[in-house]
């Protein structure tokens, strides 16, 4: 599966995904414990925050140029709002579309796979479930976040993906995937700790990979901005999003982390997701693009 070999220029270009899905938030609520930021926080959504937070980023990717759909949220799937995690959406050098399904990990949030399978068929999207054979688990974009403009996957494991469905993915479909182990649970998916920003440059919080690991993102990136722990921790410095090399929409109040960005050139929109913080998300998980 690796791919050590292959430099970045190398491997097939890729264009940036210029359209995003967001999902409405109005059954959002933190009803279960599945990872540590979630702890304690049970009940503690404000519903009318919640909605005003998910539209200022709907307003942000729109005022980007982003072209933004909309899925309704449903009801009794209190996390279907975080919709980076039920799918990965591809498009292959050939051209061809398509979304793999993901296979959730908490019981709690699997009934929400189907809702994005169904989204993405109707957008004429092949779509792919995992093979019934494979044991393990994967969250889609939460873990398994393409390299900007190349036909590159990077595969975070450990907490709620399996290293081998990255195996299998890279064999049946032919993606070529750097895997990435995570090693602290408060870091569960890799889009908490890891955020390419554009080909060259990447935001990480170092803490949350093994050395080996860092050394794969070193040598593929150019520039490698570290977020500091208390705000990767605490703000989700790390799972912001740059739809288009050149903005950086993040929670407000990463100021060292804004500092490091806005110096690289580029232009930070600050939002605040306080009420998503609560069961563990921000800007990254609460949007999947897509072609
Ligand atoms: N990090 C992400 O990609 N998604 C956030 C998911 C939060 C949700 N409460 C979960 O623990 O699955």
């Amino acid at each position: 599966m690796s791919v050590t070999d292959v430099p970045l220029d190398a491997l097939p270009a890729i264009p940036r995904p210029g359209r995003v899905l967001l999902t409405t938030p109005e059954h959002f609520e933190v009803a279960y414990v599945i990872n540590p930021h979630m702890a304690g926080n049970i009940g503690d959504v404000d519903q009318t925050r919640a909605r005003t937070q998910w539209e200022a980023l709907r307003d942000v990717y729109e005022r980007l140029g982003v072209e933004v759909s909309t899925l309704e949220g449903a009801s009794g799937l209190p996390d279907m709002v975080f919709c980076a995690n039920q799918t990965l959406p591809y498009l292959t050098p050939g051209g061809e579309r398509g979304a793999v399904l993901s296979r959730m990990h908490a019981p709690q949030r699997k009934a929400e796979v189907d809702h994005y399978a169904e989204f993405f068929q109707a957008q004429g999207y092949e779509t792919h479930g995992l093979d019934p054979d494979l044991p393990g688990d994967f969250e889609g974009m939460g873990d398994a976040i393409w390299h900007p403009g190349r036909y590159l996957l990077w595969g975070g494991y450990g907490y709620r993906t399996d290293r081998a469905v990255y195996e299998r993915l890279s064999d049946k479909m032919g993606f070529p995937v750097v895997p990435l182990a995570l090693t602290d649970p408060e870091f569960y998916h890799l889009d908490t700790c890891f955020c390419p920003l554009d080909e060259d440059t990447v935001l990480i919080y170092p803490g949350a990979f093994q050395e080996d690991g860092l050394e794969e993102i070193r040598s593929r990136f150019v520039r490698v901005l570290e977020a500091p722990e208390d705000e990767s921790r605490e703000l989700f410095a790390c799972n912001a999003h740059s739809p288009d090399g050149q903005h950086v929409i993040i929670q407000q109040g990463c100021t060292v982390t804004n500092g490091l960005l806005r110096e690289a050139g580029y232009e930070v929109i600050e939002l605040d997701t306080s009420e998503y913080l609560k069961s563990g998300g921000s800007v990254f998980c609460m949007k999947v693009m897509f072609w």
